[in-house]
């Protein structure tokens, strides 16, 4: 488990491929993150106290069973606060991060907050999920969206039989997909770095025959 803040950020220095510019990127968004907390809610005031193990660490621990190589998209679904999608961006800036957002006032923090870091690759999509167009991605990750069948329901016309799920899903990731009725064999637990009773659901849909 990663301890405490300097013990995050230390571990986020340590990702293959991050450099001083990344850790700016990141920084730079943890102090627009605590400036925004303060006109709307995005993650609760709580959690600002330990910001690099919550949020950061807990976004950017997914690239460890995400492909090096992306061929297409990373589809974030419901971005809200920017997790994990604008960590990922940040770290990946050469990779096309797609954040999908429904709530107006996000919507505009996502963008405010991709331009200030830079992020040309990456793209705020400001719909509905049940709106976006379909496209095949190379990743689909989601933190606190949906309930796993719901999540699943709503973005499988997005994946391919190579497309990797992320999903990180707190303490209720093993009874989630215990009670999945579609595709459960398709995908495994593994555990959290941020807590210890929290897992994250990985998998493909390799093998799928319905779209
Ligand atoms: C609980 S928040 C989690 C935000 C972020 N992923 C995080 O972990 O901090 C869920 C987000 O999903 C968005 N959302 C919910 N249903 C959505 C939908 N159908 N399409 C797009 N966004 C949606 C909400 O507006 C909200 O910002």
């Amino acid at each position: 488990m990663i301890a405490d803040e300097n013990a995050a950020r230390e571990w986020v220095r340590a990702l293959p491929g991050v450099d001083d510019a990344a850790m700016a990127r990141l920084e730079l968004l943890v102090e627009l993150l605590i400036d925004e907390n303060s006109r709307q809610n995005l993650v609760s005031a709580a959690s600002l106290e330990s910001v690099w193990v919550r949020h950061i660490v807990d976004s950017a621990q997914l690239l460890a069973y995400a492909p090096e190589v992306l061929p297409g998209p990373w589809l974030d679904l419901g971005t809200g606060a920017g997790f994990p999608g604008l960590v990922i961006a940040a770290l990946r800036p050469q990779a096309e991060v797609l954040m999908v957002e429904s709530r107006a006032r996000r919507i505009a923090w996502l963008e405010r907050a991709r331009l200030a870091m830079g992020l040309d690759r990456a793209q705020v999509i400001g719909l509905r999920l049940e709106m976006v167009e379909t496209r095949p991605v190379s990743v689909i990750s989601a933190r606190a969206f949906a309930p796993l069948d719901k999540l699943l329901g709503l973005s499988a016309r997005f994946s391919t039989a190579h497309t990797r799920w992320l999903l990180p899903k707190g303490q209720s990731a093993g009874q989630e997909l215990s009670q999945l009725r579609k595709w459960q064999h398709m995908f495994h637990v593994e555990q959290s770095l941020t807590d210890p009773q929290a897992g994250i659901v990985v998998g493909t849909l390799a093998g799928m025959t319905k779209r």
